[in-house]
């Protein structure tokens, strides 16, 4: 890009948790600038960038080759001091004097949060992509990033199912999802777990022990001896997994194991759906910048794209599925409840 370009000139960040298929976002979104005739800049480290100055010119050579890959070519990075009035007015200042008039931001609902802090104090326009592996975005029916993340707790589970089985054992599986249970019921479900504790169904059933041991004891009765793999949301007990599995197997005499999964679940190669709503979302928001559109999220409702106030998308909350909390709890449980009839 030339210093006398009049071409009109977008920023984007990336930004909070990474979450596998951002790559693919940023190729879609730069490809699409180029394409429409536009000048990206791509500011590292999130907001952290944004407010230092770290930018880089992106151009379709950049990103050639990136979908495949997870992290974020740009680097991402939680910006505490971002919540500040002086923050945003620095960001704003900055993005005034690259001649930026649109910036799209890359993540989740505290990036959004974010981006409607700054347009407190910027006119520019400013888009939302979905990306965080947590789906805990209201408007869009996936986040960039969920799809992956499911696809390895499921595997790990697959995995943590051949030893569970060999040993008859008790596994306790910790998946993120701080405050969205999205993750836990997708792989629970994929992968044939006999329980799930998710912070959805915490707040009217909150865990404990003996209710655990009751439910293992039980399957155990109707089945048999065998394994019980167990799907936990993070942050759901004290401790966590392996405080769990040490309180069965000091309290109760039952052989545990616990595993965390943690940051493996953002790593590795974006599935096919991650790539292709990444790109798909990140054309969106270059076309949504032509619209002449602002403070809004691209999201992906019913196979069709919307265009959702920031705003929505952390005020309003996505359900879990009932429909597949129904089958997990009443007909794939294998400890029947009384029937109603
Ligand atoms: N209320 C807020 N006001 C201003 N900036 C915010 C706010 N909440 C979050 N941010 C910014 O967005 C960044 C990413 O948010 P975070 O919650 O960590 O990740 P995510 O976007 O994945 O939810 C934060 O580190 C901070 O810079
Ligand atoms: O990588 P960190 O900073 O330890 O954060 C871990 C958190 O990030 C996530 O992976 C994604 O969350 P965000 O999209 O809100 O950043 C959560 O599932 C997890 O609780």
């Amino acid at each position: 890009m030339s210093e006398t370009s009049t071409a009109q000139r977008i920023g984007v960040l990336t930004s909070g948790g990474d979450a596998p298929g951002m790559n693919a976002a940023l190729r879609a979104v730069v490809l699409a600038a180029e394409h429409y005739g536009m000048d990206v800049i791509a500011f590292r480290h999130g907001y952290e960038g944004l407010l230092n100055n770290e930018h880089i010119p992106l151009h379709a050579a950049d990103v050639a080759h990136v979908l495949q890959y997870s992290g974020t070519i740009i680097k991402s990075a939680r910006c505490p001091r971002f919540k500040e009035d002086d923050s945003a007015k620095l960001a704003a200042d900055n993005l005034n004097n690259l001649n930026i008039s649109a910036l799209i931001v890359i993540g989740g609902d505290g990036s959004f949060r974010g981006a409607h802090h700054l347009s407190n104090y910027w006119s520019g326009q400013i888009i939302g992509v979905p990306g965080t592996i947590d789906n805990d975005l209201f408007g869009t029916d996936a986040t960039i990033g969920y799809s992956t993340a499911v696809a390895i707790a499921m595997d790990a589970l697959d995995k943590i199912r051949d030893t569970a089985d060999a040993m008859d054992r008790v596994f306790i599986v910790e998946v993120m999802g701080r405050h969205a249970g999205f993750i836990g019921l997708k792989s629970a479900m994929a992968s044939g777990a006999e329980r799930m504790i998710l912070p959805e169904l915490q707040k009217d059933k909150p865990l404990t022990v003996a209710a655990l041991v009751k439910h293992i004891k039980r399957v155990e009765a109707v089945r048999g001896p065998g394994s019980y793999v167990m799907v936990l949301s993070e942050h759901q007990w004290p401790g966590g997994a392996v405080a769990l599995s040490e309180q069965l197997e000091a309290e109760y005499d039952m052989p545990c194991r616990p595993c965390l999964l943690g940051h493996i679940q953002r790593g590795g190669p974006p599935t096919a759906s991650d790539r292709v709503l990444a790109s798909e979302l990140g054309v969106h928001a270059v076309e949504l910048i032509l619209k002449g559109e602002t403070g809004v999220m691209t999201g992906l409702k019913a196979g069709q794209l919307v265009a959702v106030p920031l705003i929505d998308t952390w005020t309003k909350k996505n359900p879990l599925d009932e429909n597949l909390l129904r089958i997990q709890h009443e007909i794939f449980n294998p400890v029947k409840k009384p029937s109603r009839s």
